[in-house]
Parts: structure tokens; C-alpha cells; sequence
């Protein structure tokens, strides 16, 4: 049962890449199950990248290191499936939208992805404005790309990708250039893909604030390794784990934490509004007993 749900499989990964003799993904074994979204969580030079490079085929196609195990997208073995074919299912977002943006219109960097498949040109409109809808830039399809702000780039890159309607979108750091009301653009629009149309999502970040508000579980990598895999609730409480790995907990949540070991009943809360109502509920709780 838990078979059909799988999307993504890692099993027993190990990659270093070229020259290096240094594994930078060590024992790599996962299930990512269709429509979740993942967070991809560790300190600098922890295998964020590289593991986002796996789920498309970069590597082993365009970074020729040394992959052992499988890696398996939408029921593609990405070592045996063309680049190409593996495109049509995993979509990815880099961390710098310039360097994705090339084209003069917002319509056209849309359209690029499905007119290089040479599909009609009737149904590459339809899909380039269904895209731009999504990503909440409609009314901008005749402007340069270079005249938007960080989080409308990383929008037009994110609807660049949907274009080719994939079930998996992978975003690596996708935030990290952007200011706080980009990154809330940029994670409300992820979230949305999720969420209105069951897709994929398996973003690398370092704005624990946001993944903890967004993201379904957290995949942890230390030294290249899984150091954790659940649920942020799960993840979080792990004090030792967050010592060692060198990642930032969220404020709010060390809050909660705080809360939980004086006896106070709160749930993990992830953002302010969410605290708020749970010590106004503790405190309505406290009230009703006294
Ligand atoms: N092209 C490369 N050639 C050789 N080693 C590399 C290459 N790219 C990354 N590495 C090494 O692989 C390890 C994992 O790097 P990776 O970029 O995946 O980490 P990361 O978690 O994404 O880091 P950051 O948060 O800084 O982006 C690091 O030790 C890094 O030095």
C-alpha cells in the first residue's frame, strides 16, 4: 500500500562527485510519498544541493561523479532515464532566478519549457497563462523578467517549471536571495502547488521560521547523511539532533518547548498567530480549572 503512494525512493545512496574522493551523500535511504511537501534541512555542506541534484538526473547525467545505489522519480530509475524524460516528471527550481531567466517576456520564459517539446502552440498559451495563474502573475505576461522584483523572478521560474506540469517540483533554496515578503510570496505559492493541486514538493532552506510553518516533514542531512526524517513536531523536539547539526530552531518553537517542559499543554506552534491562540486556549483551559 505504502508502495503505491511512493514517489520518490532513495535506496542506499551514496554520490561524491568528480576528483573528490569524499562522499557528499552517504547511505541514503528514503520514501517520499506523492503530494507531501519535504523540507531539506543542514548546515553548510551538508548534501542539500546534491540531493536536490539526484532527484532530476543532474546527477549522475551532468555531474559525472560516482552514484551507487538508486534513485528512483516517478517510477524512473534516474541513472537508466534520459534527462528529458525525467524533466517531464521533476521540475527544479534553482536558488538564483537570473540565472534561470532568459528570455525578453514573462509569457515567453513561461512558454519556453513546452514549446521546446514542440507541442501546440495554442496549448502552450493556454498552459504559460494556466502557470502564470497559479504563481499569481497574471496581467504580467509582457513584461521583462528583468523588471520584476526577487520574488515575482522566482515566481516566473517556478511557473517556468509548472509549465511542464510535473508531479515533482524541486526547489533549492529558492529563497535565499529574497527579502521577507519574497520568501512569504515564494513559500505561499509552494504551498498552494501542494495543496490545490497534490503536487510534489521537495525544497532545500535554511528559513526554518517558514519550514516549519510549511513543511509536512524535514529531512535533515549532516555530513551527507540522513540525521533525521519526520514530522517537524518530531524533528523539533530533538534538542541533541539541533546541537549537533548546527541548525537554527525557530523562535516560535523554541517558545513552545519552553512552554511544554514548565507543564504547559501548547502544541508545537509555528508561527506567532498560532501561538497566540494556543496560550490564549491554555490560558481559557487554566481559567475553566481555577
Ligand atoms: N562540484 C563539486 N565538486 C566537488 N565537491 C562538491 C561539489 N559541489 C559540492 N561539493 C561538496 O559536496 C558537499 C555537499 O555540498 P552541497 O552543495 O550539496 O551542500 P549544501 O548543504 O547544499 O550546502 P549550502 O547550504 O552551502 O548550499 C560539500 O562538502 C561540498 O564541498
Amino acid at each position: 500500500m505504502e508502495e503505491e503512494h511512493t514517489i520518490v525512493r532513495f535506496e542506499d545512496v551514496w554520490y561524491h562527485y568528480p576528483r573528490t574522493k569524499a562522499w557528499s551523500l552517504k547511505e541514503i535511504t528514503l520514501s517520499i510519498k506523492k503530494g507531501e511537501f519535504i523540507a531539506v534541512i543542514g548546515e553548510n555542506g551538508a548534501g542539500k544541493t546534491t540531493f536536490c541534484k539526484c532527484l532530476n538526473g543532474i546527477i549522475p547525467h551532468t555531474e559525472r561523479g560516482l552514484l551507487k545505489g538508486r534513485v528512483i522519480t516517478s517510477g524512473l530509475d534516474t541513472k537508466t532515464a534520459y534527462t528529458s524524460e525525467l524533466a517531464l516528471h521533476v521540475g527544479i527550481v534553482l536558488e538564483d532566478p537570473d540565472t534561470q531567466l532568459f528570455t525578453t517576456t514573462v509569457l515567453n520564459e513561461v512558454a519556453f519549457g513546452p514549446e521546446n517539446l514542440r507541442q501546440d502552440p495554442k496549448e502552450i498559451r493556454e498552459t504559460a497563462r494556466w502557470a502564470l495563474g497559479v504563481v499569481g502573475l497574471e496581467g504580467f505576461e509582457d513584461r521583462p523578467p528583468t523588471a520584476l522584483s526577487g520574488g515575482q523572478k522566482q515566481r516566473v521560474a517556478i511557473a517556468s517549471v509548472l509549465s511542464m506540469r510535473p508531479e515533482i517540483i524541486v526547489l533549492d533554496e529558492p529563497t535565499s536571495q529574497l527579502d521577507p515578503l519574497g520568501t512569504e510570496e515564494v513559500f505561499e505559492v509552494v504551498s498552494q502547488l501542494r495543496s490545490r493541486y497534490g503536487m510534489t514538493i521537495i525544497m532545500s532552506s535554511h528559513k526554518m521560521e517558514e519550514i516549519v510553518r510549511f513543511a509536512d516533514r524535514i529531512l535533515v542531512l549532516h555530513h551527507g547523511e540522513v540525521a533525521a526524517f519526520d514530522t517537524p513536531e518530531q524533528v523539533f523536539r530533538n534538542e541533541e539532533l539541533f546541537s549537533e547539526v548546527q541548525v537554527a530552531i525557530p523562535s516560535t518553537v523554541e517558545l513552545a518547548g519552553y512552554l511544554q517542559k514548565r507543564n504547559v499543554p501548547v502544541s508545537l506552534f509555528s508561527s506567532v498567530e498560532e501561538g497566540e491562540s494556543e496560550i490564549r486556549r491554555c490560558l481559557r483551559g487554566a481559567g475553566e480549572r481555577s
